[in-house]
């Protein structure tokens, strides 16, 4: 399967399916089924990571992460999750997704660390183009995304939900969130801190990258991170009429608006992906930050027992 997952990593980001930020302006996808044809109520496509359930009568497609223990974000996962979106993306009929979780507590954990552990520079290489990869697809989707934090959501995690264009969180102060890379002894690159700037600003941002901050769920929506708290048994349906909210809009006034917004933040990755690879790489074999991600993992490890 890693292997498989491999190749098809290596298929997606070298044949240029890709090039999302040239598909950005996909003005004018359809909003509506062209009339006269069926209607197919429900289509399913499971992967081993990730699970979709396309509602071709409301065009919403749910994607939920089901990758025991956390949802860590591994060259598998991401492979499919690229996947996923592309198909999604490709379907004329879908016009927005909720991801959300399959996993109880937890949403997602981040990257996954043992992809950054010990490896080797061409492992390195394309995990991180992988993560890219991901990041540029979900950021700069045509569709209305909707995260639905039904559980913790650290780093990548907490990335994933920065992306989309709404954030729903359980309320439960338990399940926190954040980008709290520094506590790992790593930096958040660029896009990671231009995408968290963009959704709650300067000031917040900076702060919460310096201390690496996790934020349990009501403070979260204070400062922003998240747009709602709702209960946990609630957050179906919540999900529901905020999709159907959102898409009560012409799509291509909500997608034109949506690119001219992070348009600038898409283009500086694209425009800087290998310097990006290279420092990522650089920087993760450093005996330093080896020794930092193995200690962090260790903790993990302690606290369970
Ligand atoms: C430049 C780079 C930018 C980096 C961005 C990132 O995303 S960096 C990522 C930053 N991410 C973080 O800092 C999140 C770190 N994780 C956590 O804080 C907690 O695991 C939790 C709150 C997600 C779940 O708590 P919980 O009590 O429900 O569960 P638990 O704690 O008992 O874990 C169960 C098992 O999963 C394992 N494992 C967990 N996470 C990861 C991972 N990311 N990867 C791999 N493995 C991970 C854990 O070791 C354990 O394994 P074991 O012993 O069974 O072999």
């Amino acid at each position: 399967m890693a292997a498989a997952a491999a190749t098809l990593a290596r298929r997606i980001t070298r044949s240029g399916v890709l090039p999302l930020c040239r598909r950005l302006p996909v003005w004018g996808r359809a909003a509506r089924r062209p009339p006269g044809l069926p209607l197919a109520p429900c289509r399913a496509f499971s992967n081993k990571k990730i699970q979709v359930d396309m509602n071709e009568s409301s065009g919403v497609a749910t994607m939920k992460f089901k990758s025991p223990p956390v949802n860590s974000l591994n060259l598998d996962f991401l492979t499919e999750f690229c996947i996923s979106l592309e198909k999604l993306e490709n379907d004329r009929a879908c016009r927005g997704i909720i991801i959300t979780s399959a996993i109880p507590k937890i949403f997602s954990s981040g990257l996954d660390i043992t992809e950054m552990c010990g490896k080797s520079t061409e492992h390195y290489t394309e995990f991180w183009r992988a993560v890219q990869e991901m990041w540029l697809r979900l950021y700069s989707s045509n569709m209305v995304t909707l995260a639905v934090v039904n559980g913790s959501s650290p780093a990548g995690g907490c990335l994933i939900a920065l992306s989309c264009d709404y954030r729903i969180m359980a309320d439960n102060p338990k399940y926190t969130i954040g980008l709290n890379e520094a506590q790992l002894g790593i930096v958040a690159p660029f896009w990671f801190k231009d995408t968290f700037v963009n959704v709650v600003g300067q000031r917040v941002a900076e702060r919460s990258l310096q201390l690496g901050s996790l934020y349990p769920a009501p403070e979260a929506l204070k400062f922003g991170i998240v747009d709602e708290l709702v209960p946990e048994e609630k957050l179906q349906e919540k999900a529901t009429a905020v999709m159907a909210q959102w898409l009560a809009l012409p799509d291509h006034a909500r997608q034109i608006t949506k690119s001219m917004m992070r348009k600038a933040v898409l283009d500086l990755l694209v425009a800087h992906r290998e310097e990006d690879i290279k420092n990522f790489t650089s920087f993760v074999s450093k005996e330093s930050i080896q020794k930092s991600l193995r200690m962090y993992m260790e903790m993990l490890k302690k606290k369970k027992s």
